[in-house]
């Protein structure tokens, strides 16, 4: 063990990636999770790799990283420097948020509960399903990270669940099976949101709300209104994620130019299903040229990415694994805001003005309060492609956003 490259010894990190996006210069977030190969013969001390260590447990002299070992995550243009400055101590941040999973027990919750759990930004992680979740918390418990993880099952432990929470992830409800849109998970999802989002209002009002239940494009209007009617509603603090159709955009343009995976960041806007989803292609960075027939190819293929899971999935549900990377990223890049991190830059699906509609996913800026600006920029200088894509996505996203709308005016309940 003293000679061998101690690979895959985890140190979380989660920090800003630097992504030239014109005037002004912004940044976009990183990725959850970093895992580091470590080489012993570099005199890496070993007890600073027992187990999860927050970044101030590495220094920039006994690290030494291996590019694919990078492969989890984007990375800050300046590569292997920037990552050894974000190991610099001093960095460490104590373990401080308190962090729920609604629907934990499920193909997402448990992977998600997972990767959070290795976060050193939570102290406390609160694992909520409507059954099965006692075991999750048993298995997770044993895990040596700071975070303290509680089981709760049921309408009757919700309020414990929440009380206090700083984050609310939220991937309860039913996934697809193959022949199905998003939207036809609307009649139970809705309910199920709509429910779990009045016991938010009621514990953690002040909680920033990352919803993942589809129809996203339904499901977070449905969010605003209950949060409306209960008198508490911020939209700085209501998310739509996103997260995975950019981490699909990346990985799929990054495959097809031949180009290091953690270089790629593609923003992605619209919403979350079909065509509403559109990669802005053309903002690529590092910039990269595309033939108007791989244009197409891309587009289509990150439009339809959910299906392609559920597909092969064949009746086993829809994308998990990689939801769980992606939601863990944006959770992570929530709380890295809170802790005053000032550049932290995610895709999400907001309340917004810049289209006519109500809601509409575009690059956010994150801060303490939660949503800081959104990125209008990304909308301008659009290519006639890209145009065209983001005016015939309006209709179905109008659409989805009134049926949430309503069905959250309507009065009905669901029980949970
Ligand atoms: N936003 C995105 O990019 C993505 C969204 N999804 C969506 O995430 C949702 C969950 O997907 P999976 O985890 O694969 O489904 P799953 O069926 O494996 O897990 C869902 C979990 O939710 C729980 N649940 C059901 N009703 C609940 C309630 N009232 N309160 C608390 N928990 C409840 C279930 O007991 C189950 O453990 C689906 O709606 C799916 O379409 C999936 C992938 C990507
Ligand atoms: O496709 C689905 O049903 C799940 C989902 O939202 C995705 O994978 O993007």
């Amino acid at each position: 063990m003293a000679t061998s490259s101690l690979a895959l010894h985890n140190v979380s990190c989660f920090s800003a990636e630097h992504v030239n996006a014109g005037t002004p210069r912004i940044q976009s977030s990183r990725a959850a999770g970093v895992f580091l190969s470590v080489k012993s013969s570099q005199s890496v001390p070993l007890n600073s790799f027992c187990g999860l260590k927050s970044v101030g447990a590495c220094t920039s002299t006994n690290l030494h990283l291996e590019g694919d070992s990078l492969a989890l995550l984007q990375s800050p243009p300046g590569g292997v420097k920037d990552l050894e400055r974000m190991f610099t101590p001093g960095q460490a941040r104590a373990a401080a948020y308190k962090v729920a999973v609604l629907g934990a027990a499920g193909g997402i919750g448990q992977p998600l509960s997972l990767l959070i759990k290795m976060s050193p930004l939570v102290s406390d992680l609160h694992l909520y399903d409507i059954a099965n979740v006692k075991g999750v918390v048993a298995d997770l418990s044993h895990c040596n990270t700071p975070a303290k993880v509680a089981a709760f099952t049921g309408a009757g432990e919700l309020a414990a669940a929440l009380k206090d929470v700083d984050v609310v992830v939220i991937p309860a409800g039913v996934p697809r099976k193959p022949g199905m849109t998003r939207d036809d998970l609307f009649n139970i999802n809705a309910g199920i949101v709509r429910t779990l989002i009045e016991a938010v209002a009621d514990n953690c009002p002040n909680a920033m709300i990352n919803i993942i239940s589809n129809p996203v494009n339904s499901t977070v209007p449905i969010a605003a209104e209950v949060l409306k009617a209960k008198g508490v509603y911020d939209p700085s603090k209501l998310f739509g994620v996103t997260t995975l159709d950019v981490v699909r955009a990346n990985t799929f343009v990054a495959e097809k130019k031949n180009l290091r995976l953690i270089d790629v960041d593609v923003p992605v806007i619209g919403g979350h299903a079909g065509i509403t989803i559109l990669p802005l292609l053309s903002k690529t960075r590092p910039t990269v040229d595309f033939t108007p027939e791989e244009i197409e190819e891309l587009t289509v293929r990150i439009q339809n990415a959910g299906t392609e899971v559920v597909e092969a999935k064949a009746g086993a549900g829809s994308a998990t694994l990689s939801m769980a990377y992606a939601a863990a990223r944006f959770a992570e890049s929530c709380m890295r805001a809170l802790d005053g991190d000032p550049d932290v830059y995610e895709c999400a699906y907001v309340q917004s003005e810049v289209t006519e509609l109500p809601f509409f996913a575009t690059r956010v800026k994150l801060g303490k309060k939660g949503l800081e600006a959104i990125v209008s920029g990304d909308l301008t200088g659009l290519t006639d492609y890209e145009q065209n894509a983001l005016e015939a996505l309006k209709s179905e996203l109008k659409g989805s956003i009134e049926k949430g709308v309503s069905f959250a005016s309507n009065g009905a309940t669901v029980a949970v």
